[in-house]
């Protein structure tokens, strides 16, 4: 393979690593510089081109590998680096993949190894086809799809977004839902007003009018400041009403006012609030069922579904699946500055023989987890019986069984069930960071994303033996 043109800087303080390496290097047909220090790398960065692959160690006098790493992935987001160094507990390697690093060398390494490893990166680099990347538009926003159902679905998109019609998207949980609502809102002619969403089932029914109103000083207890709300927010733009079946039968009637007069007041305000709001609503939920159940206002209803897309499940249009896929494991590649991987043939035919209950967002997520660990570029089919079977009992176990330990104790007629169920929830998630970290504190909090004091106080709530 041929390394012409291809320039590899070599960041270390460690003399003889640096000539060692740098020698095989240049050996191979690279182009080598190599630094003492961070800051000579960044220096440097700032007067020549940038190379095409970077080796950093770790410990270095003055700023580290990992800020070094840090600030190269600001500026040249592309550029994959190797991180080099002795410490290779998980912290350490894990804060070098976090940060971005292409690759983790533990020291000493394998001469030949690491010269390989320039050659698989650079290779795939010069194999890698140019993505055309759209502009203006970030890359997430993206509708996927070219079965018959997805391209009825963009004409109808493409014919809605320009009539400020109220839309009702209705699809399973994971199909598209809000990805749909941004499309409708980006080909408008409000595209350049707020987008606004906002999930119904996500807030607590008593902040849920405020939420969407707002609410003047002093309106209720705790209400130090005025708030404004998502409809306000929205004023010449979108609001997105997520999981509207959830709404509690006293906003529905508010809603419903406020849909048809167009003007409101602010909870405990008297001003009236007129706005300009394109409202699309959605729902995984059967609105009709709802409203045969009393549940939902027939009235609200026939206000929301001017028009409704229904988005259908993914089950109904594998042949989305394998484009879907690889622009999810595109995605990931690219978060993690390393070449895409792909499926093999087998592993295609299995992902378009299963039923995806959870739709497009279980695909991203299964996509996302194979990407971070799939052993090699290419995924097997037997790397993805592993993974989604896990995945999926672990959540069908989890899911379950809380819900049978909740129906037990309401049954039983338990108080507090609420308090009681984070408890039992803080305990586990605590006691498997813990054995994860190996006991240590910091780490486990670290990794769950709490405040070290947060689960002292945890532990201390639930009375477990300290460790570590
Ligand atoms: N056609 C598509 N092309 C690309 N990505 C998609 C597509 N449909 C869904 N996704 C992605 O799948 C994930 C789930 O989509 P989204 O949140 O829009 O679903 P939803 O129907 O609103 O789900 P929920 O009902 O659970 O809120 C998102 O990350 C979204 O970007």
């Amino acid at each position: 393979m041929s390394a012409e043109g291809d320039t590899v800087w070599v960041v270390d303080d460690d003399r003889s690593v640096r000539f060692v390496l740098a020698t095989a290097l240049s050996d191979a047909g690279y182009q080598v510089a190599g630094f003492d220090s961070a800051d000579a790398a960044l220096s440097a960065l700032d007067t020549r081109p940038p190379p095409q692959l970077l080796y950093t160690d770790v410990r270095m006098p003055g700023d580290d590998g990992l800020a070094l790493l840090e600030k190269i992935k600001q500026a040249h987001p592309q550029l994959p680096v190797v991180v080099m160094s002795a410490y290779t507990d998980v912290a350490s390697t894990a804060g070098a993949f976090r940060g971005g690093a292409y690759e983790f060398l533990s020291k000493p390494f394998d001469l030949d190894e690491a010269v390989e490893l320039a050659a698989r990166v650079l290779g795939e680099r010069h194999e890698q086809p140019a993505e055309p990347v759209a502009e203006g538009e970030p890359d997430d926003d993206v509708l996927v799809g070219d079965t018959p159902a997805m391209r009825q679905l963009f004409r109808a998109i493409g014919r809605l977004a320009q009539a400020p019609l109220t839309v009702l998207i209705t699809g399973e949980t994971g199909t598209g839902k809000e990805l749909v609502a941004r499309a409708l809102h980006r080909e408008s002619p409000r595209a350049r007003q707020p987008f606004v969403a906002l999930n119904t089932a996500a807030i607590p029914a008593e902040l849920l009018e405020s939420e969407l109103f707002g609410h003047e000083a002093g309106a209720f207890t705790g209400a130090q400041k005025r708030h404004i709300g998502r409809f306000e927010q929205a004023h010449g733009g979108t609001l997105f009403l997520d999981e509207i079946g959830d709404m509690p039968a006293s906003l529905q009637t508010r809603l419903l006012r406020v849909l048809a007069e167009g003007e409101f007041f602010r909870v405990g305000g008297r001003e009236l609030i007129r706005v300009d709001v394109r409202v699309i609503a959605a729902t995984h939920q059967d609105l009709e069922a709802l409203v045969q159940e009393g549940r939902f206002r027939a009235d609200l209803l026939h206000r929301l579904d001017v028009v409704r897309l229904r988005l259908p499940p993914l089950r109904e249009r594998r042949g989305d699946v394998p484009a879907l896929a690889e622009r999810f494991l595109h995605g990931a590649a690219e978060k993690f500055s390393a070449p895409p991987k792909r499926f093999s043939k087998a592993a295609t035919e299995r992902l378009l023989a299963y039923d995806w209950p959870g739709n497009v967002r279980e695909l991203e997520n299964l996509c996302w987890r194979l990407a971070a660990l799939a052993p090699a570029d290419t995924i097997t089919a037997s790397d993805l019986d592993g993974m989604f079977q896990a995945g999926e009992r672990a959540n069908a176990d989890w899911d379950g069984a809380l819900r049978a330990w909740a129906l037990e104790q309401l049954a039983a007629g338990t108080p507090d069930l609420h308090a009681r169920a984070r408890e039992r929830f803080d305990r586990a998630l605590l006691e498997a960071a813990l054995e994860h970290t190996g006991g240590r504190r910091a780490e486990a909090a670290a990794r769950l994303g709490l405040g070290r004091n947060t689960v002292t106080r945890k532990l201390g709530a639930s009375r477990r033996p300290r460790r570590g």
